[in-house]
């Protein structure tokens, strides 16, 4: 303890400040007024004020927080359980289901977020299995032939995978329902989104970040912006998520709030909204005592699907920002980097946009 592995060591002004702010955090919403049911159509009426709320979150901050959001707390509290007792089996059980260069789910201690290495564990499954991967992914480029996406499941703790599958269920009813709202929040119709997800590749990732002995010169995952659509967040009591403030640059902790979950825009809502929401960047400082764990959903479109700025949102005065985005080629481009340390930049949304002038 206490010797310092260069791999994790953050550049100077990517280390966590010594002071936190948490003061003004992200927005608060209350979901309890929509009708839960995922097949109702949502009486627009009623829920003025909140789809309000939900456009100002996502323009300025691209992060809010929702309580009385309907998952079930004993669902979220079985799968933070299993993912608890999966991260404390020893080490050689844990590599039985790691990723690999070929099937790149399951678990992973080496993660890199721009090239530096990421001070935690995390084990990854997709949503719906099989994954529907499309020819045309295969087909005219040489570099997306290499990878599978099966779930791999350990044998240990026994109820893991249930554990997982029945939340993911409930989460991503939640993730449907917010995306309702969002659309209504751009003047769309509600479903607007919906078709998108049909072989959708959504998937979940529980992190584990362990005590860290330098936390103020590593990070549990570096500054990053989520790719997909939409992130479902739960985080446990422990804090140390910290968002980029729009306003200016600052770093702010979200804080923890029991039950609730904090969701942010990813890079596929920023496309289809013509920046109107943009996809915020954030990360995950550690501290030396406690262990923390979190669990991101992660709603992303079927890979086929080309991302780009909506028509309807389009005029002479507001013109497309960017070019189609295929997701599943922008995804792959995305994986690749994960595994290598490499000294090409990651592949980001900003290269799909058009020269201002
Ligand atoms: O652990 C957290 O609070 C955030 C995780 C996250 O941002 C991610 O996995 O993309
Ligand atoms: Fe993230």
């Amino acid at each position: 303890m206490g010797e310092v592995d260069a791999a994790f060591v953050q550049a100077p002004e990517h280390r966590p400040k010594s002071s936190v702010i948490v003061a003004e955090g992200i927005p608060l919403i209350d979901l309890s007024p929509i009708n839960y049911q995922i097949e109702d159509t949502i009486p627009v009426s009623s829920i003025q004020s909140l789809i309000k709320e939900i456009g100002s979150a996502c323009k300025e901050w691209g992060f809010f927080q929702v309580i009385n959001h309907k998952v079930p707390l004993a669902k979220r509290e079985k799968i933070e359980e299993a993912a608890r007792k999966f991260f404390a089996l020893s080490l050689e059980e844990k590599l039985k289901v790691r990723r690999d260069a070929v099937n790149v789910l399951g678990y992973f201690e080496a993660e890199h977020t721009k090239n530096v290495r990421d001070w935690k564990e995390i084990y990854d499954f997709n949503v719906l299995q099989p994954t529907f991967i499309p020819s045309l992914v295969d087909s005219d480029d040489e570099q997306t032939v290499w990878f599978k996406w099966d779930n791999r499941w350990p044998h240990n703790p026994p109820e893991f995978k249930e554990a997982c599958q029945e939340y993911a269920q409930e989460v991503e009813k939640l993730a449907y329902k917010l995306m309702e709202l969002v659309a209504l929040s751009l003047g769309l119709v509600p479903n607007r989104f919906r078709s998108y997800f049909t072989h959708n590749t959504s998937n979940i990732r529980l992190n584990h970040y362990p005590p860290c002995p330098y936390p103020h010169m590593a990070l549990g995952l570096g500054r990053h912006k989520d790719t997909g659509v939409l992130t479902v967040l739960a985080q446990d009591e422990v804090g140390g998520l910290e968002v980029r403030r729009k306003s200016d640059g600052e770093w702010i902790r979200v804080k923890p709030i029991f039950n609730s979950f904090i969701i942010n825009v990813g890079d596929m809502i920023q496309v289809w909204s013509n920046d109107a929401y943009e996809s915020v960047e954030h990360r995950v400082v550690v501290n030396s005592e406690k262990d923390r764990f979190s669990i991101p959903f992660f709603l992303k479109p079927a890979l086929y699907t080309d991302v780009m700025p909506l028509e309807e949102l389009l005029d002479d005065k507001n013109p497309p920002k960017y070019r189609p985005v295929n997701w599943g080629k922008f995804r792959i481009a995305r994986m690749r980097s994960n595994f290598v340390k490499s000294n090409v930049e990651n592949l980001q949304i900003s290269h799909f946009k058009f020269p201002s002038n």
